[in-house]
């Protein structure tokens, strides 16, 4: 079967080897990979094929783009083939191969490794140096299509499968084909290291995990007001509403400070199902919140929402990586107030750039949300503190720059076969 393509047309030949330097940003982060010695090699093009899912635009969707546009600074050329493709394929397309070119290589269920006959057409006629996976799905299609073409792989963990969402079968399934196809796996990077110490803790080797943080552009849009002791405080809380996400705490917590203080929340992103979406209109009428509650919907400016608010609550109960939206409101200087789940923990200090309540607990959140309003910690300061740790530690250009030199040592360290 012939693969499909959206972004960019499917013919087209190897990219000219357009020789730049090796971290050419002062900002890129010193690397164990990085070339040590003096001033820094011209290298050639790296051309990796991600094999996605593709349906939604979240997490894993924003790191793939993230990466798809700044990888070419380091001379890697990345394009994505989606197996579930959707809303994440149609924007890949919209950028007119902006981030990377888009192929369709549509699985009819979860078990239709036809997939991985597309990605081997893909990989020959496009000259791929190796293929990258981000979901249980994906390494499947990955791990066969690797046997195809004689290619190295990459698995990226984004988030414990065992773990990942509120079905136990679903869960169950998923970590046993993540098991199985990771067998043949060149390298694994997870988006924390408490998802590296997960990997290892099932068997993985150290050698063969490396933890690139995620990492999100600085994008901080310019704000209209500060939030004072006493007045409105806006609270916003951005996700792909699932279960796991906690959205029912939040408003729990919403209610028992209602009476203490004048807040609202604002429900910024999809619901992922109507059936979930509609016990939250149920919960939110039970708690008599109505008026408290704004429901935004999703949107493709998120900075723009960002900027609305006076804190970015996230209560996560399980299955995070390094959630994505905790980035974007620390570099856009807005104070986070999450739980302690996996790796938030890695990027918030609780009373550093924001608070750290226990997952699951609508008391520890009011009283971590009752803190920043009522001031015992200082706004201004705990902004300009997630502004710092961004910049230090969570940039899109520090994260595509660990993941090119990720790309070097596993072309470095395989043999090339080609079938
Ligand atoms: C099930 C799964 O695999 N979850 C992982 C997924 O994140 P998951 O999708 O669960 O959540 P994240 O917070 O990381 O990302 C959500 C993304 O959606 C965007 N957004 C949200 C609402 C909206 O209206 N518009 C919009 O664009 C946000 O700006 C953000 O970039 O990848 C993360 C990053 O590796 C991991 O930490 C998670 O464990
Ligand atoms: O591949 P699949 O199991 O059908 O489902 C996927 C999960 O494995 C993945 O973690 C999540 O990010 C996707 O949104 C999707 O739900």
């Amino acid at each position: 079967m012939q693969a499909g393509n959206l972004g960019r047309s499917s013919d087209i030949g190897p990219y000219a080897p357009t020789p730049i330097v090796l971290h050419p940003q002062a900002t890129a982060p010193e690397d164990e990979f990085a070339n040590q010695g003096g001033a820094p090699l011209p290298i050639s093009t790296v051309r990796v094929l991600h094999v996605v899912n593709g349906e939604h635009f979240a997490g894993a969707e924003r790191v793939q783009s993230h990466l798809g546009r700044c990888l070419p600074r380091y001379s890697v050329q990345a394009d994505f083939a989606c197996v579930k493709p959707g809303l994440f394929a149609k924007t890949l397309a919209d950028h007119g191969g902006a981030w990377g070119g888009c192929y369709r290589t549509e699985m009819k269920n979860r078990f239709d490794v036809r997939a991985a006959w597309k990605i081997r057409q893909l990989a020959r006629r496009n000259h791929y140096d190796l293929l990258h996976a981000h979901t249980p799905r994906t390494a499947m299609i990955a791990s066969l299509a690797s046997r195809l073409t004689g290619l190295p792989w990459i698995y990226h963990v984004h988030s414990p499968a065992a773990r990942d969402s509120s079905k136990p079968l679903t869960n169950h399934l998923n970590a046993a084909v993540e098991k199985l196809s990771l067998r043949g796996c060149n390298h694994l990077i997870t988006v924390s290291e408490s998802l590296r110490l997960d990997c290892i803790r099932r068997g993985c080797r150290e050698e063969d995990v490396s933890v690139v943080h995620n990492g999100v552009p600085a994008i901080c849009p310019e704000r209209t007001r500060t939030p004072m002791v006493g007045g409105r405080w806006v609270l916003g809380m951005v996700a792909l509403m699932r279960p796991r996400k906690g959205l029912e705490v939040a408003l729990e917590a919403v209610a028992k400070l209602r009476d203490r203080h004048d807040v609202r929340l604002r429900i910024i992103g999809p619901f992922e199902t109507e059936a979930y979406k509609e016990s939250i209109e149920d919960l939110i009428a039970q708690l008599q919140i109505t008026g408290l509650i704004e429901r935004v919907g999703f949107t493709e400016n998120v900075p723009a929402e960002l900027a609305k608010l006076d804190a970015m609550v996230l209560p996560s109960l399980y299955g995070e990586g390094l959630p994505m939206v905790v980035l974007e409101a620390m570099a856009a200087g807005l104070p986070v107030v999450a739980t302690r789940v996996e790796g938030t923990p890695e990027a918030v200090t609780d009373g550093a750039q924001g608070l750290l309540a226990e997952p699951g607990d609508a008391e520890s959140l009011a009283g971590k949300l009752d803190e920043l309003i009522s001031g015992v910690h200082d706004w201004q300061q705990m902004s300009n503190a997630a502004i710092e740790r961004h910049g230090e530690a969570f940039s899109d250009i520090a994260m595509a720059s660990r993941t090119a030199d990720v790309y070097r040592k596993v072309l470095a360290n395989t043999i090339p076969t080609i079938r």
